[in-house]
């Protein structure tokens, strides 16, 4: 049978369960298909295993069962496999305490950068060249815990970003940020989409996820459903379960009366959401 045109896939989880010892399985069976350049928000209620299933496609975690495919290979565990696949995909944990570790800033975003076995001017070259995209290039010779959380989380993404990967994975990286450094951080993501990365956001913001995202992956039970955010994201079977609420487009839409936007045209801001309503009240009364 005919199907769509298969995208290139960047990332993939097949047949994935993981957990951990002592414990119940926290994810079963789930598959998760990241295309190439896809803007993917992965949802679910707390507990539901988003960090989970994100450390195991950056292979933080080893799976009990199934696989995890990076760019067409099926990754192994042994050293040299996980150190490649470390360039190729990298993990912003949803805590910088987790992740920051050196004494200041220029160290700590140095640090994958060095264990790639670049030279210092290249080392120095790139760490520079992230500070002054995220704009903390004021904050390079300042010690990691002199810093507030959100500056933190910036620094974190830095370290990450400095590994020029091509899949970039964050959890929850809105958190704890005021409304600027959101600001700042999708006009980062923007950036980092227009070169061509791929990024996958684990987040409770269900009007962010409408406002940004391609595709939506939700976590349901020990299960995942994936899809379009105007699908999922009117869905009560998925929004239940997952503990969330449709976004305030959606909301507004449905207080109107108006059909439920569909597809990647959705009104997203406040104004697409003004005209489809002016559209409809238009339509109505004629
Ligand atoms: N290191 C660990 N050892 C044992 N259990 C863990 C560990 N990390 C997570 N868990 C358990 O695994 C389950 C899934 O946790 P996970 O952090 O993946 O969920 P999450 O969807 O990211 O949650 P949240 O929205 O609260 O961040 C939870 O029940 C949690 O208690």
């Amino acid at each position: 049978m005919a199907g769509p045109v298969t995208a290139e896939v960047a990332l993939e989880a097949r047949g994935l369960t993981a957990g951990y010892p002592g414990a119940p399985r926290v994810l079963r069976d789930v598959a998760l298909r990241i295309d190439r350049g896809v803007r993917l928000a992965l949802m679910g209620a707390n507990g539901s295993g988003k960090s989970t299933l994100l450390r195991c496609l950056s292979g933080a975690l080893r799976p009990d069962a199934g696989e995890i495919v990076a760019d067409g290979a099926v990754l192994r565990r042994g050293k040299r496999a996980l150190t490649g696949h470390r360039q190729y995909v990298q993990l912003v944990l949803q805590d910088p305490d987790d992740q920051l570790f050196a004494a200041d800033v220029v160290q700590d975003v140095s640090f994958g950068p060095v264990n790639l076995g670049l030279g210092p001017d290249e080392v120095a070259a790139r760490v520079e060249e992230v500070l002054a995209a995220l704009g903390i290039s004021a904050l390079a010779g300042r010690p990691v815990h002199h810093l507030s959380f959100g500056q933190r989380k910036r620094v974190a993404l830095a370290g990450a970003l400095a590994m020029r990967p091509a899949v970039l994975l964050l959890d929850e990286p809105t958190a704890g940020l005021d409304p600027r450094g959101v600001t700042a951080l999708l006009r980062t993501l923007d950036a980092l989409g227009a070169a061509g990365t791929t990024v996958v956001m684990a987040t409770h913001d269900a009007d962010l996820v409408w406002r940004w995202a391609d595709q939506v992956a939700v976590l349901v039970g020990h299960g995942l459903r994936q899809g379009d955010p105007a699908q999922l994201l009117g869905d009560p079977d998925v929004l239940a379960p997952a503990g969330l609420e449709p976004p305030w487009q959606v909301r507004l839409l449905r207080e109107a009366g108006a059909p439920p936007a569909s597809g990647a045209d959705r009104p997203r801001e406040p104004a697409d959401v003004l005209a489809r309503l002016r559209v409809f009240a238009t339509g109505d009364g004629a």
